[in-house]
């Protein structure tokens, strides 16, 4: 049975460790590390089967451990991935929007040939990753548009440059156009999605971003267009938010879950 260290117990780490806890994942969660000790001890409290709080990311990552979700941050990338990777775990990464700087994705790739590791990136709150992967010789345009509640995009890097004020938005609005390589820099936590589509497409220059602020909208949307020699495609999916964390939606926890179960030797495997 595979051990799992979590580094980062909010909405998706905490789901995560549910799901190991509940038996639904054939696997062990022993180590656990958040910078927050408040959210590490609540998640603790609620599990049956205690993981090890470590002290430092330091010791997660020298833990004994086969694979470490990173379910935290991209800065938790930035600073952790290569102390991850030289202690030999595998590792899932949700905060996939740090591979985006060539240098962190060089990193990565790097540490995954010397010391023979793998990285995993679930599909996370998308879908149709699959169909962007098999035509991504023949792609000429991809646009990934995204709609949240201007309460889920609070506190982005964005608004400390604009004058555009979240607390005051009263309708619809397009509150940034721009490419997946810039967008998840200004929206850290809120469009990590756009670095699998340029990682999966046509990279992150070329791969276009529309954020839309809704007041009135409930669920996260994306809507991916996709077109080239291929012909195109579209996809919509309408998500409802996390309880914990409205910037995150529902369906990003449960692919992270599922890949999991991938990773963890399901002997039934769908799909690409
Ligand atoms: N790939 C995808 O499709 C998606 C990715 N995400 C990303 O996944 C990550 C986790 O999401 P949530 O669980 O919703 O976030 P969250 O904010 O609910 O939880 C993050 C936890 O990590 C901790 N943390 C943050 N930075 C840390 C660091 N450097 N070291 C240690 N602990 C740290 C925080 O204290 C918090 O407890 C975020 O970066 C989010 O943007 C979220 C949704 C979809
Ligand atoms: O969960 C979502 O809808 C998308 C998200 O936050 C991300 O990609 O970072």
């Amino acid at each position: 049975m595979k051990r799992v260290g979590l580094l980062g117990c909010g909405a998706i780490g905490s789901e995560i460790a549910f799901a190991i806890d509940s038996g639904k994942i054939s696997a062990k969660l022993t180590h656990i590390y958040d910078f927050s000790k408040d959210n590490s001890k609540k998640l603790v409290d609620k599990l049956q089967n205690k993981p090890v709080v470590t002290e430092n990311v330091g010791l997660l990552a020298a833990s004994p451990v086969d694979l470490i979700i990173e379910a935290a941050s991209q800065d938790a990338v930035r600073d952790d991935i290569l102390s991850i990777l030289q202690n030999r775990k595998d590792v899932m990464i949700m905060s996939v929007g740090a591979l985006l700087d060539e240098s962190i994705f060089d990193i990565v790739m790097d540490g995954c040939r010397d010391f023979n590791k793998r990285v995993y990136l679930p599909s996370g709150a998308i879908i149709g990753l699959d169909g962007i992967r098999a035509v991504q010789d023949e792609l000429d345009l991809v646009t990934l548009v995204t709609t949240k509640n201007p309460r889920a995009l609070k506190g982005a890097k964005f608004f400390e440059t604009s004058t555009i004020d979240p607390d005051k938005i009263t309708t619809s609005v397009v509150i940034y156009e721009g490419n997946a390589q810039e967008a998840v820099k200004l929206f850290p936590a809120n469009i990590n999605v756009a670095a699998l589509l340029s990682l999966a497409g046509i990279g992150s220059e070329k791969t276009r971003v529309k954020i839309i602020a809704d007041p009135c909208a409930s669920k996260n949307t994306h809507e991916i267009y996709a077109e080239g020699k291929f012909g195109k495609f579209s996809i919509k999916v309408e998500n409802v938010p996390s309880p914990s964390n409205p910037k995150t939606s529902r369906l990003a926890t449960l692919a992270a879950i599922e890949c999991l179960k991938k990773i963890c030797g399901t002997p039934l495997n769908i799909g690409t």
